[in-house]
């Protein structure tokens, strides 16, 4: 094998969605079946022995693209020549616990985390945050690294994007693979707007397809948006499997790029399109090619959707102003 090992950072690597990712990234999933990685195991000290014991498993595996593994709790060491970092370890919201609370709290986690990235990272490094709340962590951090280009910071909104798919599938009798063109819009929480207006289902438009306004309004929005809670009711714990296979997605086609006619969703800078604040890291239709995401330009944006975009977007301006307030950015 003659390729140079791409090194892959993971955050919270001793987690439940660490424990589902590690071993797909290692397989070749994340990068291509030709491209070997050497992976960078990040977690906080109580978290080093579970993380030590995936890498023994990792070990078990016997990948023949993986080239090393590493474990650290310092983000300096962790973040070191990284060319891609997927932070994925974040401080749960608990109970009592206030949305400026868990906003602050993961400021401490993000903020020397962008730092780190900022002071060590490969020039080529791209950043995908999964850890909730996804956005404005991804823009803390950010905020931290002046010296690399804010467009490497982004936000995961695949799982969203994927849900979608799976519901306007179950309800169009469509495959997944003939939906094209479906749209996150805004912020990774129960805001979130899943657009099927620009999409197509075998072809036709999604929406003229389903030609029913109050099944979107009433089912397949909040069924999307708030899957993450039913999950939750339903296992007794958050999507692990689910947020591993969207990471490794958001990743792929952030390296290997979209079909020509096709487009997905993250959460990128803006850069104003759409009336969304320049700056803010909103979920937008994107496409991809050269390692870069382009945000889908000249859609029109009817009634239904502007006032739910808008809504989502102004949740992530709240917390724009929550974490500079509390310094964070
Ligand atoms: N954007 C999305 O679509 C989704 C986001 N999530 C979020 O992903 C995050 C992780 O979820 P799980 O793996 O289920 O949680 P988990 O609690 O099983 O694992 C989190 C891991 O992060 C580690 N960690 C905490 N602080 C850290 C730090 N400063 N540096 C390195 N590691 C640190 C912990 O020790 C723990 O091992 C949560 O915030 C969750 O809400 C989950 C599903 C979907
Ligand atoms: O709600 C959570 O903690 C997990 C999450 O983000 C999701 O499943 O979308």
């Amino acid at each position: 094998m003659t390729r140079t090992p791409v090194t892959v950072t993971v955050t919270g690597a001793a987690g439940q969605i660490g424990y589902a990712l590690l071993f797909r990234i290692a397989s070749g999933q994340l990068l291509g079946a030709d491209v070997p990685v050497k992976l960078r195991l990040l977690e906080i000290p109580q978290g080093l022995k579970a993380a030590e014991g995936t890498a023994m498993e990792l070990d078990d595996c016997a990948f023949p693209l993986l080239q090393g593994i590493d474990i650290s709790d310092d983000p300096n060491v962790g973040f070191d020549g990284a060319n891609v970092a997927l932070l994925v370890g974040a401080r749960p919201r608990t109970k009592g616990m206030e949305r400026g609370d868990l906003l602050e709290a993961n400021g401490g986690i993000f903020k020397p985390q962008g730092k780190a990235i900022n002071d060590h990272a490969a020039d080529d490094i791209k950043v995908l945050v999964v850890g909730n709340p996804a956005n404005t962590n991804a823009l803390i951090a950010q905020a931290a690294a002046p010296d690399v280009p804010a467009e490497r910071f982004t936000a995961m909104t695949r799982l969203d994007h994927n849900r979608a798919l799976s519901q306007l599938s179950k309800k169009t009798g469509v495959p997944v693979g003939e939906i094209k063109k479906l749209t996150i819009w805004g912020n990774h929480s129960a805001t979130q707007y899943p657009d099927v207006f620009h999409a197509e289902v075998a072809g036709k438009n999604a929406a003229e397809v389903v030609n029913d306004e109050q099944w979107l309004a009433d089912t397949f929005i909040p069924t999307v948006a708030k899957r993450g809670a039913a999950i939750i009711e339903a296992r007794g714990a958050s999507s692990a499997a689910s947020a591993a296979n969207a990471a490794i997605d958001h990743v792929h086609t952030w390296v290997n790029g979209t079909d020509a006619d096709n487009w997905t969703s993250a959460g990128v800078v803006s850069d104003g399109s759409y009336g969304v604040p320049e700056g803010l890291i909103s979920s937008f239709p994107v496409t991809a090619a050269n390692g870069k995401f382009e945000i889908v330009q000249g859609l029109d944006v009817n009634e239904f959707s502007r006032t739910r975009i808008d809504a989502s977007v102004k949740e992530l301006e709240e917390e724009r102003e929550a974490v500079r307030g509390l310094g964070l950015i």
